[in-house]
């Protein structure tokens, strides 16, 4: 199989050419378009399987497309100077092809295996203070809200933040989102809110900007101004104040091209925010143009599911305690779910019903989760969780981490597989089957040989060890 991002019209140029160089005859004329014209990035050749997740363009998988990925044994990946898969194929039929072409970079991929970069659909990476004291009271019995109703949890942090410098927030979030990249994380979404007042909520956002604008990660950033009640304010005070401050105020900043956000988010939850407060925050935030993308049904039945059907959301994360009308609700609204099985397994909770979700025909993707309360960095590791815990095949957890994930942050277009004109971001690990990265759980980093973003080496280990 081989694939090209454009099939190439020569017609128009040829003629041109001969018409000026009457003489000429066309080989040889060829021969010189080969020579001025082949240089290109990145050759990466000859991996034992490139694992392609899809190959036809598809914005998601569900049910048996989950099971089947694209995959090409002894396979080869070019990728061009804009950052563009320019070609996938096997080793063979990309060499002939490019025999002629110069690289500027060749890896050779013997003995190993390539894959999408990993996506990353849910995280809280920006914040100050950790909470390891709480997980200590967690597991002496304490539940998430008992943590979260005496003060700590949510507040804890949200009292760290506030009054962190800016250059301290972006410190900690470099090197967060550093650890996720070495992880294999190319593309990851960061959410705000452990501010919950206009002031903490833009430094947050800002922060995300400026990482995003420093590092070569992928980010789809999050406003989640709603994510607790803040102290001294009801539930019906914090949903004015969203609506009538923080959000034009994000609007207005947006507009003049200060910040960058893609997403709105709520925590609807028991003790948090009802359907009501939900819906209106959600709804404010699509009139403004971002996809909506939300906490629900984590601890309590809540309905969300239905709500964020009705409201056309691009996902919903948790959903630990959806109801079938829930499933049934998004499976028909293409609202995907957002797994994230760090939180059950920290939290003792109950999993999310995967299985009936992905038989139902809803778009299941993956999150890490990331945040004080779970602090894991690796989607190779939320991988494995995914298999063990929620019962999902490997085909289904790493479709799951790349075009569904990619389809939850609206980037399907460009991420989430390896497809002519998508984006030139992937892993290489060194194993001869690509399943390794999720069966070897804790080992990613033994593992991952390089991490590709733009066709650009983002990250080297040279310390991977045969076992
Ligand atoms: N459930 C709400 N929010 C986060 C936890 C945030 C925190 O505890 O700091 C979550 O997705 O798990
Ligand atoms: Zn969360």
């Amino acid at each position: 199989m081989l694939t090209f991002a454009h099939k190439p019209d020569f017609g128009p140029l040829l003629n041109i050419y001969l018409s000026f160089h009457p003489g000429v005859q066309l080989s040889a004329w060829l021969k010189r378009r080969n020579k001025m014209a082949s240089n290109l990035k990145l050759l990466v050749k000859g991996a034992e399987q490139v694992v392609l997740v899809c190959k036809s363009g598809e914005k998601f998988l569900t049910k048996e497309g989950m099971q089947n990925l694209a995959i090409i044994e002894n396979g080869s990946v070019v990728i061009g100077h804009d950052g563009q898969i320019k070609a996938v194929g096997s080793a063979d039929s990309i060499e002939s092809q490019f025999r002629d072409t110069v690289f500027d970079k060749v890896i050779d991929a013997t003995g190993m295996c390539v894959l999408p970069g990993l996506i990353d659909a849910h995280t809280h990476p920006v914040w100050a203070g950790d909470r390891v004291h709480e997980f200590a009271m967690k597991l002496a019995g304490a539940t998430y809200m008992e943590v979260h109703e005496a003060g700590g949890g949510i507040h804890f942090t949200v009292k760290h933040t506030r009054a962190a410098p800016p250059e301290t927030l972006l410190e900690g979030l470099k090197g967060r989102l550093e650890r996720m990249l070495r992880a294999g994380t190319t593309l990851v979404e960061c959410k705000s809110g452990y501010g919950l007042d206009l002031n903490t909520e833009l430094k947050m956002l800002s922060v995300i900007d400026a990482a995003q604008r420093s590092m070569p990660i992928g980010i789809s950033s999050t406003y989640c101004g709603a994510h607790a009640v803040p102290r001294g304010k009801t539930m019906e005070e914090a949903t004015e104040d969203i609506l009538s401050v923080q959000l034009p105020a994000i609007q207005k900043q947006m507009t003049e091209g200060s910040l960058q956000v893609d997403n709105v988010d709520v925590f609807c939850e028991k003790g948090v925010f009802d359907l009501n407060s939900t819906c209106r925050i959600l709804q404010a935030g699509k009139d403004m143009g971002l996809n909506i993308n939300f906490h629900g049904d984590e601890l309590h039945p809540m309905n969300s599911a239905q709500l964020g059907a009705k409201l056309a959301a691009l996902a919903i994360s948790h959903l630990e305690e959806v109801t079938d009308e829930g499933i049934a609700a998004m499976a028909a609204a293409k609202t995907s779910a957002i797994l994230l099985p760090t939180t059950a397994y920290i939290l003792r909770l109950p999993c999310p019903r995967a299985r009936d979700m992905l038989d139902a025909g809803v778009i299941v993707s993956l999150g890490s989760d990331f945040n004080p309360n779970a602090y894991c960095c690796s989607m190779p590791m939320v991988m494995h969780l995914a298999c063990v815990t929620l019962k999902m095949s490997m085909p289904e957890a790493l479709a799951a981490a790349t075009i569904n994930a990619a389809y939850a942050l609206n980037r399907s277009h460009s991420h989430g597989s390896l497809e002519p004109s998508k984006q030139g971001d992937l892993l290489i690990i060194h194993a001869p089957r690509w399943e390794h990265l999720i069966y070897q759980f804790g080992s990613h980093q033994e593992l991952i040989r390089f991490v590709i973003i733009k066709g650009t080496i983002v990250y080297v280990n040279d310390k991977v060890l045969d076992l």
